[in-house]
């Protein structure tokens, strides 16, 4: 018993076993088949499930888009960012919205100080969850570490973070369901067996203006903070020292370890912060607001608009908006996608390449990277979006490269790679190859073109440039079904970033045009010639 369930816990978060190996031949170009090591057996992983079940904290999804699909098409720049889920969609969108809209973004930092102190607590409350004696869904021999006083003495001074835990998702979310079955998930009294064992749970609400929304209204107008976000924030701040001394513990410390579990490398980690986000004057920096970790339900519709400094002939505010449509990116939420194929401009796509050797929260036996490839060629392949243009983002490259220094062996979970070079400038080619023979092999319109970027969306300056690349590449689209310029104009110089500066150049000439323009706005009176298709279908995904 004690061997298998060792045996399950390594298969449950490293789901690719040496021993199950069956390397398959593959080879990148015409048919590339990455392999990818077989996955654990079933009756292993469904005794797995039985122990280890994902806080289910979900709300319900948002409305649907407000805008008519004329509206959509109307507005300058309309994208989607598609893509597994915790692949960094909405960091993206973060970004864009700190590269056009810096202003609002700066206005609305304060509105994530909830969100990141709601990571932290849930972080510590985690490892306070991990070190009780209760916590029974541990199945690992070495898990039964004595505590001393000092770490007793802490389990008991931090209890209170359990209410604030609760008090935090529920302002956040809005949802007393989600606060009862989460707090029921997170109370130190429940078993282990609420949690995904290598996973501080999330909160997962309402995406971007929803939740932001939900904030804003509850505050008193002229109040900063509400209340309750005094008394949480004061809970936390007494709790500063402790947090930092249970972090530092050797033997939380040595618990993780055993456990295989690394925080630092989770999503909406903030546990090193503590000092700085708890202080009272905290305000969240643009680097933390990319850091937080909300996870999207639904999709939903996000206008930046453009401020004035980055459209000439627009600085009296009357520059167009860009729209995106922000998706979860976890399986149940995959075909609320379809409904924005006919409309969109662009796609995002974004593949967090640092998963390799990670499985699908959805599914333990499935590995993150193989569905990226898969959900990739099925926007590749999807006939509606035979004339959109695809971005392809093999973000999370930093991680990616950690992994790599860390000595995870590439090979050891994608079985093609063979024994090419461990390193991340070889292991993005082999990557970016294969995403592109993906492209090209399966787009039904030959002449489209992918335009790939390894980013790191944390990283604001590096993806600055990215963002600037889409929009020059949406400018081009845009002006290419305008018939401003001649077509054979615009394929000459598209996709070339060399030739930035003719984008530039045109791009100036069209916004002063359509802002001189005596007939109205230019772009929006342009009728889009792409014809009206059926919708997409989702079943056909499943094949
Ligand atoms: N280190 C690192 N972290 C990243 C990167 N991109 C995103 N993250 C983090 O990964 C977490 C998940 O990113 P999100 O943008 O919420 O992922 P998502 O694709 O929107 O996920 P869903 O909403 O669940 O579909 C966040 O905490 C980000 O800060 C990256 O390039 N490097
Ligand atoms: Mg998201």
């Amino acid at each position: 018993m004690e061997d298998l369930g060792r045996a399950g816990r390594f298969v449950q978060w490293r789901i690719f076993r040496e021993a199950e190996r069956r390397p398959i031949n593959a080879s990148i170009g015409a048919k590339p088949i990455p392999t990818f090591s077989k996955c654990a057996p079933p009756e292993l992983i469904q005794r797995l499930r039985g122990h280890h079940q994902f806080p289910q904290t979900k709300t319900t999804t948002t409305g649907m888009s407000g805008l008519s699909r004329r509206e959509r098409q109307n507005g300058f720049f309309v994208n989607v960012r598609t893509g597994q889920a915790e692949s960094g969609k909405s960091t993206i969108l973060k970004n864009m919205q700190l590269h056009f809209s810096p202003s609002v973004f700066h206005a609305e930092a304060e509105l994530w100080r909830p969100v990141i102190h709601l990571n932290l607590v849930r972080s510590v409350n985690f490892i306070l969850n991990l070190l009780s004696p209760r916590s029974s869904g541990s199945t690992s021999p070495t898990s039964t570490l004595p505590l001393d006083d000092s770490v007793r003495r802490l389990i008991f001074s931090l209890a209170p973070l359990k209410s604030v835990e609760t008090s935090l998702t529920q302002r956040i979310s809005g949802s007393t369901n989600t606060v009862n079955h989460d707090h029921k998930s997170t109370n130190i009294d429940t078993p282990y067996a609420h949690y995904n064992p290598a996973k501080a749970p999330e909160i997962a609400v309402r995406s971007g203006a929803g939740w932001k929304g939900l904030l804003k209204f509850r505050r008193q107008p002229g109040v900063l903070s509400s209340p309750e976000d005094i008394q949480n924030r004061r809970i936390i701040n007494a709790c500063v020292d402790d947090i930092i001394t249970l972090w530092k513990n050797p033997i939380v410390q040595e618990k993780l370890r055993q456990e295989e579990i690394s925080l630092k490398d989770q999503p909406g980690f903030f546990l090193e912060d503590v000092q700085r986000i708890s202080a009272e004057e905290y305000l969240p920096t643009p680097d933390d607001v990319l850091r937080a970790r909300v996870s999207t339900i639904g999709p939903e519709e996000h206008r930046i608009p453009m401020e004035s400094k980055f459209i000439p002939g627009f600085e009296n505010g009357n520059g167009k908006d860009w729209i995106v449509y922000d998706v979860g990116g976890d399986r149940s939420q995959r075909a609320a996608w379809a409904q924005f194929f006919d409309t969109v401009t662009v796609i995002i796509f974004l593949a967090p390449v640092s998963a390799f050797n990670q499985a699908l929260a959805e599914d333990e036996t499935v590995n993150r990277l193989a569905d990226s490839m898969k959900l990739w060629r099925m926007i590749c392949s999807n006939k509606l979006l035979a004339s959109v243009d695809l971005i392809l983002l093999l973000n999370k490259i930093d991680i990616l490269d950690a992994q790599l220094k860390a000595g995870v062996q590439f090979s050891k979970y994608v079985t093609s790679y063979r024994d090419k070079p461990n390193e991340t400038e070889a292991v993005s080619k082999y990557l970016l190859d294969m995403f592109t023979a993906l492209h090209k092999q399966h787009s039904p319109n030959k002449r489209r073109k992918m335009h790939p970027h390894l980013t790191c969306a944390i990283d604001t300056k590096a993806t600055a440039t990215v963002i600037t690349h889409i929009q020059e590449l949406i400018l081009i689209k845009t002006l290419s079904q305008t018939n401003i310029f001649p077509s054979t104009f615009i394929h000459l110089h598209g996709n070339h970033l060399a030739n930035a500066y003719v984008y530039k150049m045109i791009f100036i000439c069209v916004l002063w045009l359509n802002s001189r323009c005596a007939f109205g706005p230019l772009i929006q009176r342009i009728p889009v010639r792409r014809p009206c298709r059926p919708r997409f279908q989702y079943r056909n995904w499943a094949k």
